[in-house]
């Protein structure tokens, strides 16, 4: 069978790191617990054709030089530290061209203990993950999209769905006051940067986008009358790109976790419907997954 490679790319996956950050002065500790995945590509077309094993940096090594990268350099924000990872491979190894970075980061909220916050303790509030997603191509700069995932919150009111298609297929309720849950994953992608120096040079950009983003989710899932998970979700987006310059577009994908009414009536005419209902029965499954992309005006994101 004549055959090609078409595409092809490799690495380690699911790399924990924890790394501690001591500061003897106010003697206190700082931690950044992350999962990462970087995975290269270049030319390594003739490891899978032809058992050429000499241009394959084993993903053991890759492995150690994440804890090596770790240690030797600042791991946030964690663009930076995808960017430092990227750099190294690329530049390292001259058959390599491109290289894939995923970073999560997972939660370590400092405790606060009788009102203090306290010095080496802390809880996983969550599963909320900060996440990043980088590519770099010789060449062709570094492009990152950050992102926030499994955020889940609910709202007991404030939300509507009517006046929607309503045909032979349609049975769902006009609904003025229902409740509404999701998993947030919302990301942000960014302009190209050139390289890394590029990236070094919007540090402060990164931490700036990442807390305004999470604080405009919640706000806006908060405040809004929802006329929908759709119109919830441009607000969101359109008021991230109006704060973070460097954005390029934004991005949500939003399950819309159902909580079903039950009707009780059955059982001594209890009313427990439209106005009445206080008891629900949250659903699994199926749900609606509502996906969106703004760009900025004139800047259409790629598909
Ligand atoms: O906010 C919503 N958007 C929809 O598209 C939709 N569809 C549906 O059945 N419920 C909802 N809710």
């Amino acid at each position: 069978m004549p055959a090609q490679v078409s595409y092809a790319r490799y690495g380690k996956d699911n790399v924990r790191v924890y790394k501690v950050h001591r500061d003897e002065a106010s003697r206190t500790q700082t931690v950044v617990e992350m999962t990462v995945r970087v995975l290269l590509e270049g030319d390594i077309e003739t490891s899978y054709t032809e058992a050429d094993n000499s241009v394959v940096v084993a993903t053991d090594s890759m492995k150690n030089t994440i804890y090596i990268l770790a240690k030797q350099h600042p791991v946030t924000p964690p663009e930076l530290f995808a960017s430092i990872i990227s750099n190294h491979f690329i530049t390292t190894y001259k058959h390599i061209h491109g290289a894939h970075v995923k970073i999560i980061t997972h939660r370590w909220t400092r405790l606060s203990i009788d009102g203090k916050p306290h010095p080496h303790s802390f809880l996983r509030d969550g599963t909320e993950t900060r996440n990043v997603e980088l590519l770099e191509r010789e060449g062709q700069g570094v492009s990152i999209r950050s992102g926030i995932v499994g955020l889940t919150v609910l709202k007991s009111t404030g939300s509507a769905f009517h006046s929607f298609v309503r045909d032979e297929y349609t049975t769902l309720p006009e609904t003025y006051d229902r409740i509404l849950s999701t998993d947030v994953n919302a990301g942000w992608t960014w302009k190209r940067f050139a390289g890394l120096s590029e990236v070094k040079a919007s540090i402060p950009a990164f931490d700036a986008a990442w807390e305004a983003a999470r604080n405009i989710t919640l706000k806006t899932f908060a405040e809004d009358e929802s006329a929908s998970v759709q119109n919830t979700m441009y607000k969101m987006c359109e008021q991230i790109l109006g704060v973070a310059p460097l954005v390029d577009n934004v991005d949500y994908s939003l399950p819309n976790k159902h909580y079903f009414e039950i009707d009780l009536s059955w059982h001594k005419g209890l009313k427990n419907t439209g106005k009445d209902a206080e008891v629900y029965a949250p659903q699994t499954n199926p749900n609606g997954l509502i996906q969106v992309t703004v760009s900025r005006q004139g800047k259409p994101a790629k598909l």
